[in-house]
């Protein structure tokens, strides 16, 4: 599952791990930086303090030439005259600046006055008083001018100081080159001389003064008028130390200065109190040098501070670090974020995009115009336009035939006005999301398209997103798909599903609305359908079909018609009810009684119409359909061709019917059947042949139950078959019991139903039995029905042929009802044809009956079958049968059928020669 990856992925993509493995890198780089950063401050800030230093310097050099210049000044002026008045300036002065060691007045004079300056001195108390180079500074010399400039006063005469006391200032070549432009000047000229003492360094500054005000005299004229010049001796190392001792007071910094003339190159070095020697290890250096003064531009300064790595603040760059951590994870959760919604997005963008091209729906965008936008390449497929061609045309124009642009749009109509409406509130909201219609390819054919759709809001403006699905074979194959599963494919009525369901429903709809359920059948269906094979019967139905549906045209527009299975058909119809209902019913029955032609057959068959109402005869589908059912049987019961409203009596009906056959279930073994035989007689000779064993049963609880009450029950049960064994059975015995008896040459016919007749084994069994009773196959005749024997006529031949070959008779029964195919008749290897009753009944009177009987007889002939008259009753009918050549008959006329002891007297007594007998001889009279 590594194909989910958003943001709520519990698992690190590979991106997220390497984001994360940079992270140490990212926080080590930002406590570095900031480390070097805070040895940029301190590096910036030493610096700063540096610069600062250099301005002190000087300003303090300014400010020491403006008070010498204000001292000479005082003392040009007379202000100042004694030595005393000196004194006072200097203590004052020399209090507030510390680095001067020492303030004193020099005087200038011609050597030629040497001696009586130096004799002055002495006079004023220094008694050693000697002008001369004392060698106190390295650059002193042998004065060579004819002036000298001699200190003659220091304050404070300090024991040191006094060395300062009759130094010639001109001994020192620069003091003496510059002391003329000094004078007529009238500046201050600061000197920085290296004193021999070790480790100390001083600087002489001047500032000539005059006999008079200098302002007052011409500056030519100025050397005329000086006397002399106060001398400020300042200490440099101090003057330099304390202002780098002031700003780094807490911090090691190491000084050293630098003076390098052409003559001489010397120095001193000096540490701050924090560091008495410089560090053999530190993490950085930062070294700066400045020129200190503006009177010694050979002089150097070089300032450098170390930086330990113990001063650097490691919790700050520890939070930092942490900070910079902080940071990094929420902009990795960001930038992941951005990066991970950039990938979806562009993986969206692709899958949509594929979406787009492999969708097997066309996809189109439009503005709120219908303008397309987009068109994917199923469009192209399925409308003909290529993209180029659809891009920027009108949906409406290229896919809208005439018609529907007209119905949907009208005038003013617009393609968003059919997808979306606007609200009371103003608001756009969009329309059922699918609708059907047609749509025009561009080869003018008309599809029929599904549309679904939505409206968006883009930039707000409403756009249009459509998916069209071709659903022309769709809605074809549903429809056939439909009809295949609610339509009965050989009528194309409704099924039984379907009608019930639609029952249902106009029962759930509408539980108010009356209706009528006609559930019909077919009469003689069956004979249609065995003697003329099913192809026959199915056009027949499909012509029943036909004629409903013509019929109810007209009886509601609700109805419903449903072939039901089989022959059955049941209408449900809206407006019938119980006074409309008997004309409907015999329109019904009158069309479906007409003559229907099919390959040259001539049909005609009837139908039983049951009828049930709701909501009288019930409240669900099924209890009408049953009740519907019952009044159809009741309606065949009153003999066919007719309808029967349903009661609930007829309901008695069917339970009695249903009770019925629980007996019949049991009476085999309950004893209750027996075997009649009825006599048949040949009519030239009045002998009787044969008889035909007929199936009798008494059943305790419903009496005699007539054989065609519960033969169709038996056989639509298949209870028959055991029957049908049983009466074998007794038939054979019965036949073994008249061996070697003057009965030994009658034969017995039985009925063999069409399910013992096609049952497996049938007629192997039919001659085991007769083997075993030792009874000739040609005293047992089988006798089937026309339908029996046409339904599956050609596997029939085959089981016809086989029973004639064992020696067995074969008779047709009830011929003259079904539809005999006279091809197969023809090929059937027949004993005897049974002309049925219903055709003897009409003799010798009706007409009808005498073409039918007599036209049986001439094809029996023609075919060399004889002919049996069955239900022969008056001797009327007998003289017809045997002036038309018939061989035999049975019917009352002869005898009732008989118990077997009741037959072997009967038998006694008319077997040799019925006319000549009593009974004969009673009809007659
Ligand atoms: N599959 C089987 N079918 C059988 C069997 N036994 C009888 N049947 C069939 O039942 C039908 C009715 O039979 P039944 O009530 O026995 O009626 C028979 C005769 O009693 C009656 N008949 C004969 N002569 C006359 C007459 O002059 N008048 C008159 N009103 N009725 C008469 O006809 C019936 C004989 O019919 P058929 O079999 O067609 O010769 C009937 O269809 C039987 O076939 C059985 O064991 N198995």
């Amino acid at each position: 599952m590594n194909d989910r990856i958003g943001p709520f992925s519990t698992k690190l993509s590979k991106r997220q791990k390497l984001v994360w493995l940079l992270m140490p890198f990212w926080v080590i780089g930002f406590i570095f930086l900031h480390i070097e950063d805070q040895a940029s401050e301190k590096r910036t800030a030493f610096l700063k303090e540096v610069q600062d230093i250099r301005q002190n310097y000087l300003i303090e050099e300014q400010k020491i030439s403006s008070l010498i210049e204000a001292i000479a000044q005082q003392y040009s002026g007379q202000y100042i005259k004694s030595s005393h008045d000196i004194s006072i300036f200097a203590q004052g002065l020399l209090n507030d600046y510390p680095y001067i060691e020492a303030m004193g007045l020099a005087t200038y004079a011609k050597k030629t006055q040497l001696s009586s300056f130096e004799e002055k001195q002495k006079q004023l108390g220094f008694e050693s008083f000697k002008i001369r180079p004392k060698g106190i500074f390295l650059q002193e010399k042998e004065n060579a001018s004819p002036y000298f400039l001699a200190i003659n006063q220091v304050e404070p005469l300090t024991p040191d100081n006094a060395s300062y006391i009759a130094e010639d200032l001109f001994s020192i070549p620069e003091i003496e080159k510059r002391f003329d432009s000094q004078v007529k000047e009238n500046r201050t000229a600061i000197f920085w001389l290296e004193q021999t003492h070790p480790n100390k360094s001083l600087a002489v500054v001047t500032h000539p003064v005059y006999a008079t005000e200098p302002t007052n005299i011409h500056q030519e004229d100025r050397s005329e008028w000086v006397t002399g010049a106060i001398v400020f001796l300042v200490n440099t190392h101090s003057a330099l130390t304390k202002p780098i001792q002031k700003a780094f007071r807490d911090d090691a910094v190491e000084v050293s200065f630098r003076r390098v003339s052409d003559n001489y190159n010397t120095g001193w070095s000096w540490n701050s109190a924090k560091m008495e020697k410089p560090p053999t290890s530190y993490w950085k250096r930062f070294e700066t040098v400045l020129v200190p003064s503006l009177s010694c531009h050979n002089c150097r300064i070089t300032i450098t501070n170390h930086l330990d790595w113990q001063e650097i603040d490691k919790q700050k760059a520890v939070i930092f670090g942490l900070i910079s951590a902080l940071i990094f994870i929420l902009l990795s959760i960001a930038t992941l974020s951005i990066l991970n919604k950039t990938r979806i997005l562009s993986e969206m963008h692709n899958r949509l995009q594929e979406l787009l091209d492999s969708s097997q729906d066309a996809i189109i965008i439009t503005d709120k115009f219908g303008i397309i936008k987009v068109w994917n390449p199923y469009a192209e497929e399925l409308f003909g336009y290529t993209r180029r061609e659809a891009l920027q045309n009108s949906l409406v124009q290229l896919l809208f035939d005439r018609y529907t642009i007209k119905t949907v749009f009208g005038d003013s109509g617009t393609l968003l006005d059919l997808f979306i409406t606007t609200s009371e509130h103003g608001h756009q909201n969009t329309k059922a999301s699918k609708l059907e219609m047609s749509l025009l390819t561009r080869s003018g054919e008309k599809i029929l398209a599904e549309i679904s759709y939505s409206v968006l809001m883009i930039n707000d403006e409403p756009e249009i997103s459509l998916f069209i699905k071709d659903i022309t074979n769709q809605r074809k194959t549903e429809k056939e798909i439909r009809q295949y599963a609610f339509y009965d494919s050989l009528t194309q009525l409704e099924n039984r599903v379907y009608f019930k369901s639609q029952i249902e429903e106009q029962l759930a709809e509408r539980p108010d609305q009356s209706f009528a359920i006609l559930f019909m059948d077919l009469d003689g269906f069956k004979q249609v359908n065995d003697s003329l094979g099913h192809n026959i019967g199915d056009e027949l139905l499909k012509v029943i079909a036909k004629r409903l549906t013509h019929n109810i045209k007209g009886v509601g527009d609700q109805s419903h018609i449903c072939r039901f299975g089989g022959d059955e058909f049941v209408l449900m119809l809206r407006d019938a009810d119980i006074y409309n209902i008997s004309s409907i019913a015999l329109r019904i029955l009158n069309n479906i009684e007409r003559t229907i032609k099919i390959d040259n057959h001539d049909l005609r068959v009837s139908a039983s119409i049951g009828i049930a109402f709701y909501p009288q005869n019930g409240q669900s589908v099924d209890t009408l359909l049953r009740h519907a059912d019952t009044a159809m049987y009741e309606a065949k019961a009153q003999g066919k061709n007719t309808f029967a409203i349903y009661q609930e009596q007829m309901s008695q009906h069917v339970s009695a019917r249903l009770q019925m056959e629980k007996h019949l279930r049991n009476a085999l073994s309950n004893n209750e059947m027996y075997l009649c035989y009825q006599p048949k007689m040949e009519i030239t000779t009045g002998k009787i042949i044969g008889v035909e064993a007929l199936l009798r049963w008494r059943n305790p609880e419903l009496g005699l139950v007539p054989p065609n009450v519960f033969i169709p029950i038996a056989e639509e049960t298949r209870i028959i078959l055991p029957i049908s064994h049983w009466v074998v059975d007794q038939t054979v015995k019965q036949l073994k019991s008249w061996r070697n008896t003057p009965f030994q040459d009658l034969s017995i016919a039985i009925n063999i139903s069409s399910s013992q007749f096609s049952a497996e084994g049938f007629i192997t069994n039919l001659a085991t039995k007769m083997q075993e009773a030792d009874v000739p196959n040609r005293l047992l005749e089988i006798e089937l029905t026309e339908s029996t024997v046409m339904t599956n006529a050609d596997t029939n031949i085959k089981l016809l042929r086989e029973l004639r070959k064992l020696g067995f008779e074969l008779a047709v029964d009830d011929f003259g009802t079904g539809y005999s195919s006279l091809s197969y008749l023809k090929r059937f290897p027949l004993s005897i044809l049974k002309i049925d009753k219903s055709f003897i009944d009409g003799l010798p009177m009706d007409e009808e009956d005498i073409s039918i009987s007599e036209a049986i007889l001439h094809l029996a002939h023609n075919l060399n079958v004889r002919v049996v008259a069955e239900g022969v009753e008056t001797l009327k009918q007998l003289n017809f049968l045997e002036e038309r050549q018939c061989e035999y008959i049975q019917g009352f006329v002869i005898s009732k059928p008989l118990k077997s002891d009741d037959l072997e007297v009967w038998l006694t007594e008319h077997a040799e020669n019925f006319y000549q007998s009593a009974t004969y001889r009673a009809l007659r009279n």
